[in-house]
């Protein structure tokens, strides 16, 4: 890979007397697609929202395409072009499928003229189909839609956005077999074409292994494991995980 267009050094953040993350180091190189392995409450969430913009660490740097950079907000984070498809979607209930697509542009928050509307509907149309999701109607609320129709608006909006850097926190979670496929297609064209950069968390290592070009581990706020996806196998993130869990029960075993 060419260089760097994240690097995040000695990253920690804490919630009270919760340490999320301890002294987090992880780089992206430009095309790449990292995968972020990683149990439950290990930390990955709150490692992305901090790419993200969505919080603040208490200690440590990033850089964003070389420059240390201390992201302010999400818009900030967007205006950098990394943009994220977080857990629970960030999608408005309310609105319909286009103007959820439309959300974080000015149009939503005006009247939109009617030549406006047919351009946007036709947008967002374009985008779901580049997915390959199935919604039939534009026009109802999202709240009406499947899980997997919700997760696939959000990550069309992110795929179309402008952003060269994407995170993308398990967007296969709320999804079918099929649906779940359609993403790994997304993802697998765009590091075929390598325009943008992917931070992908995912609970099922052969995803990982299938669509990565490298993998990372987080356990109890640390990266603990970084190699190329060639380099690894299900069997050896098992072993590791499952050592893991051993040293903890001999831990709280006292
Ligand atoms: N806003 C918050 N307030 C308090 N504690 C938090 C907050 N966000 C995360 N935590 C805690 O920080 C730790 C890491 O959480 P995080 O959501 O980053 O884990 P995760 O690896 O994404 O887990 P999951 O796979 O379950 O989503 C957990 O112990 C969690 O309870």
């Amino acid at each position: 890979m060419s260089e760097d267009v994240l690097r995040v050094e000695n990253v920690a953040k804490r919630f009270g007397p919760v340490t999320a993350l301890h002294d987090v180091n992880l780089h992206l190189g430009k095309g790449e697609v990292l995968g972020l392995l990683g149990d439950n409450g290990a930390g990955k969430s709150t490692l992305i929202k901090i790419i993200s913009g969505f919080q603040k660490p208490d200690s440590g740097k990033l850089f964003v395409k070389g420059d240390e950079t201390e992201l302010r907000s999400v818009d900030h984070a967007r205006s950098l072009g990394i943009d994220c498809v977080y857990q629970d979607l960030a999608l408005v209930n309310q609105l319909d499928v286009v103007q959820n697509m439309f959300l974080r542009r000015e149009q939503v928050h005006r009247p939109i003229p009617f030549l406006a509307r047919k351009r946007m509907r036709e947008q967002t149309r374009e985008a779901l189909d580049e997915i390959g999701v199935n919604v039939p109607r534009l026009g109802v609320p999202v709240a009406r839609l499947s899980g997997g129709q919700r997760q696939a608006i959000a990550v069309a909006r992110t795929v179309h956005s402008d952003a060269d850097i994407i995170l993308l926190d398990e967007p296969l979670a709320a999804m079918g077999a099929k649906e779940g496929a359609m993403i790994l297609d997304v993802v697998a064209r765009l590091r075929a074409e390598g325009k943008v950069s992917i931070i992908m968390i995912a609970h099922n290592y052969v995803h990982v292994l299938e669509s990565c070009d490298r993998v990372n581990l987080i356990q109890d706020g640390e990266i603990t494991f970084d190699k190329p996806t060639g380099e690894t196998s299900v069997e050896e993130l098992n072993e590791i995980v499952v050592e893991e869990y051993r040293r903890a029960r001999a831990r709280a075993a006292g």
